[in-house]
């Protein structure tokens, strides 16, 4: 018999987590430079906007958000109750997907039980609840922590779990949802009325990709929807507080402080593989956006993807960058590379900076090496385990033989690819 333990739920942010970015701080051009020169004679042209196309790891997202730092003030600044309505919905074309792993109990409930406690004192106290949970591979019998028992038992009885029913636990918390009705119970009920579901595959107990507020496999929320939810936040910082907040909408305003607020959590969650970014643009959102964007109003607007010509989201018509050509016209289209060795050592050396570490010429060129050979990220991501490994070989500095070997051995990378646009990925 295996038992569910409920713990108040925790949040799972590390606090101290150096983000992807963090050691972005603007474009590192002097004034009068040749990006600089070029970017202000962009925007008196009426330049406002551009679309950045390349493979992963170009620095796509670093140029843009290098571009966002030094204009800052400049984006957000004069005319914000004008731009108002164009920022509502600029962010409606922005999602946010949220998934998290998360230690599930799945299947349909067989055999719901309490058992009494004899020492109770007054009135009836119950001490545990069995629950049987039945899945296609078999039953799993549970007894529910007697400290959490009585929560899961009225969650049961206030959602009406019922045997047929199948449902989750969601181990940490103890939280309980009813998915559905058991297909094997289709008879006995009002077909209408009801949503019946499958019975489980797999085991009882798995790891499933949950999001933590609804349940659902993925969820996916624009940022407007955060905004609006958050006008008045109530709770705390977290994802679970910003969705919750969702539940309750109100009309208060939104200022740009709470955007730059909820981009800070959104950050934080894309950050930790919570949650990520995925684009909402589909016919309608480009149209609005041709227009707005010759809006003498419109902030600028930088697009960044690395697909290639693919559908337009929503209909069977491709296009290149899965953009309307229409739009495309209006955009300034610039290609990233992938960075030679020399860049990527740059690239590493600030990072490890940032990061506080100290590391050794001759490993950054080993770094830049694998960087060559797999990706920037996976170079970048190599420095945190090997100053681990470091330090457990008593330095403070990471060599290239003892430790960026020893670290790159043990950890898998995808080798690059000649052609290394994915059509596959669904990023702009
Ligand atoms: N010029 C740069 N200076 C500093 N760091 C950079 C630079 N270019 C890229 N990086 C860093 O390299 C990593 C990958 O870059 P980035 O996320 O910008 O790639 P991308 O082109 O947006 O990729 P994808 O298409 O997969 O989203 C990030 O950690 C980023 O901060």
């Amino acid at each position: 018999m295996e038992k569910v333990k409920i713990e108040e739920i925790q949040s799972t942010a590390k606090k101290q987590r150096i983000a992807t970015h963090t050691h972005i701080k603007g474009l590192g051009l002097e004034r009068g430079s040749w990006s600089c020169s070029r970017h202000d004679q962009a925007e008196e042209n009426g330049w406002q906007s551009s679309l950045l196309a390349g493979p992963p790891g170009t620095g796509k997202t670093a140029l843009a958000l290098g571009i966002s730092q030094e204009l800052g003030s400049k984006v957000y600044s004069s005319e914000v109750k004008k731009t108002e309505v164009l920022m509502e919905n600029f962010r409606r074309a922005i999602g946010l997907r949220i998934k998290e792993t998360k230690d599930v109990y799945e299947g349909e409930v067989s055999v719901p039980e309490e058992t009494e406690s004899l020492t109770g004192g007054y009135g009836k106290s119950i001490s545990h609840v069995i629950i049987g949970l039945k899945t296609v591979k078999g039953t799993k019998q549970l007894k529910l922590d007697p400290t959490i028992s009585i929560s899961s038992y009225i969650y049961c009885f206030d959602s009406q779990v019922a045997v047929g029913d199948v449902i989750y636990i969601e181990a940490n918390s103890g939280a309980v949802k009813r998915v559905g009705r058991s297909d094997a119970f289709a008879t006995e009920f009002d077909l209408e009325a009801e949503e019946y579901v499958p019975l489980p595959k797999g085991e009882v107990h798995k790891r499933k990709r949950l999001c933590r507020f609804t349940f659902s496999t993925t969820f996916d929320v624009t940022l407007q929807d955060l905004d609006a939810a958050n006008a008045q936040p109530q709770g705390g910082q977290d994802i679970l507080s910003l969705m919750g907040q969702m539940m309750k909408p109100r009309k208060t305003e939104i200022t740009d402080k709470l955007r730059q607020e909820i981009n800070k959590v959104v950050n934080r969650y894309i950050d930790e593989g919570v949650a990520e970014l995925v684009h909402m643009l589909d016919m309608e959102c480009f149209s609005y956006l041709n227009r707005a964007l010759e809006s003498s109003l419109s902030p600028i607007v930088i697009f960044a993807t690395n697909r290639g010509v693919c559908n337009v989201r929503g209909t069977d018509m491709p296009s290149p960058h899965g953009v309307p050509i229409d739009l495309l016209d209006r955009l300034v289209i610039i290609r990233t590379q992938i960075y030679n060795p020399s860049e990527m050592i740059q690239i590493i050396a600030i990072r490890a900076q940032v990061e506080e570490l100290t590391v050794d010429e001759e490993c950054l060129v080993l770094l830049g090496d694998i960087g060559q050979r797999t990706s920037l990220r996976h170079a970048v991501q190599l420095l945190s385990p090997a100053s681990i490994v470091a330090k457990m070989n008593g330095r403070d500095n990471i060599c290239k033989m003892d430790d960026i070997d020893d670290v790159f051995s043990y950890l898998l990378a995808k080798e690059i690819n000649e052609e290394n646009e994915d059509p596959n990925q669904s990023q702009i």
